[in-house]
């Protein structure tokens, strides 16, 4: 089997099992780092190298709006996504500040925001539609505008693999973006409306309701859709969905490490992976999110979550909070010392 860029399966193993190996001979107790050893074998694994480099590092945020809103399916109005835009643009978003303290650089990319922003320096303007459709009424996007959504998405990973990022985390913004990925969630895990829908920026109990039946009506309309990953994409996703789906397929070819926020982009994880099961090696999961439907998730892609913070605000902010694990983790391959460089006696 070849995986990466042509190796064979054995190539990828010895590498494994060499990172494997060298973490044994540092000094402490095999697997004392805990989950940080598994990160460090899989940060080898994706780069190819038993002394892997996660700096520089850069989140990019892929933003658009959702015909959905107009169901009422949000707390908030639909211009929040542009008004964050703005926010972005000037530094003051949580993913701004957290970035800037992990020491990641920000991209922020308008593929669908339903608001005029060309003024707005600091953003990338890919603009495929001005809102994706109302997903109960027709599908979200026609075949064109996946196209060139996922195209954003790879053109992003790609412009990043050129300035030389090593490391990569993706966030969204979006309101109405909880619905979409709750039906992706519920259609890929085969999991019922309920289990996958939950309050997103702060549903009360009557409006979860309202909620939990888009969701269900739309599951049933595309439940026909669920063995067609990108069919489902295209008729319930949104393009900062499918932008993400796009950045996740290109970043395995590039052997970049990929930090995975909340929901959201793991809605988008499941659609990659189903396309292309390599992707899942690249992916780190930054920390379980308190939306419902998360923790499901997570478990079908068999992932292992960094952090549980009981965060639920998307914009790649826990990726932010996640980078510096995945630091540590090559620092311990890197830089740690070896019993023999140390002199320290191994066990009985
Ligand atoms: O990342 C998450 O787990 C997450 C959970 C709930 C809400 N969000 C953010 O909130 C917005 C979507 O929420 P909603 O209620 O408008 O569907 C969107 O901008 C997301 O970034 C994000
Ligand atoms: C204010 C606000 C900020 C956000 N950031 C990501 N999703 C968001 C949703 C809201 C409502």
């Amino acid at each position: 089997m070849l995986n990466f860029q042509g190796e064979t399966a054995d190539t990828v193993s010895d590498i494994s099992a060499d990172a494997r190996k060298r973490l044994d001979n540092k000094t402490k107790p095999p697997g004392s780092l805990g989950q940080i050893e598994a990160v460090a074998v899989q940060l080898a694994t994706v780069q190819g190298s038993v002394v892997p480099v996660v700096d520089p590092a850069r989140i990019i945020v892929f933003a658009a709006d959702h015909g959905i809103t107009a169901a009422g399916v949000s707390a908030y109005p639909a211009e929040v996504t542009a008004q964050m835009m703005a926010n972005f643009a000037s530094g003051g978003a949580a993913v701004c500040v957290l970035g800037a303290a992990a020491g990641a650089s920000l991209e922020v990319i308008d593929v669908g925001v339903n608001a005029d922003l060309e003024q707005l320096t600091g953003v990338v303007h890919a603009k495929v539609r001005a809102g994706s459709r109302n997903l109960l009424e027709e599908a979200a996007m026609t075949h064109e505008e996946l196209d060139s959504a996922l195209q954003v998405g790879r053109e992003a990973v790609v412009r990043a693999v050129e300035a030389g990022q090593k490391c990569l985390g993706l966030g969204e913004m979006g309101i109405g973006n909880t619905t979409s990925a709750a039906i992706l969630t519920g259609l890929m895990c085969g999991a019922s409306a309920t289990e996958v829908t939950g309050r997103g920026t702060g549903l009360n109990n009557s409006q979860l309701s309202l909620k939990q039946r888009v969701v269900a009506d739309a599951m049933q309309r595309h439940a026909l859709l669920a063995d067609d990953p990108l069919e489902c994409l295209r008729n319930a996703g949104g393009l900062e969905i499918a932008a993400l789906v796009g950045a996740m397929l290109e970043a395995p070819a590039h052997r970049l490490p990929v930090l995975v926020d909340g929901f959201i982009v793991t809605s988008a994880a499941l659609i990659a992976c189903r396309l292309k099961p390599s992707v899942r090696d690249v992916l780190f999961f930054a920390h379980q999110s308190a939306e419902t439907g998360h923790a499901l998730a997570l478990r079908q892609l068999a992932a292992q979550p960094l952090l549980q913070l009981d965060m639920r605000l998307g914009e790649g902010s826990a990726t932010a909070l996640a980078l510096p694990l995945l630091r540590g983790a090559a620092a311990v391959l890197c830089d740690m010392a070896s019993f023999a460089d140390a002199g320290v006696s191994t066990a009985e």
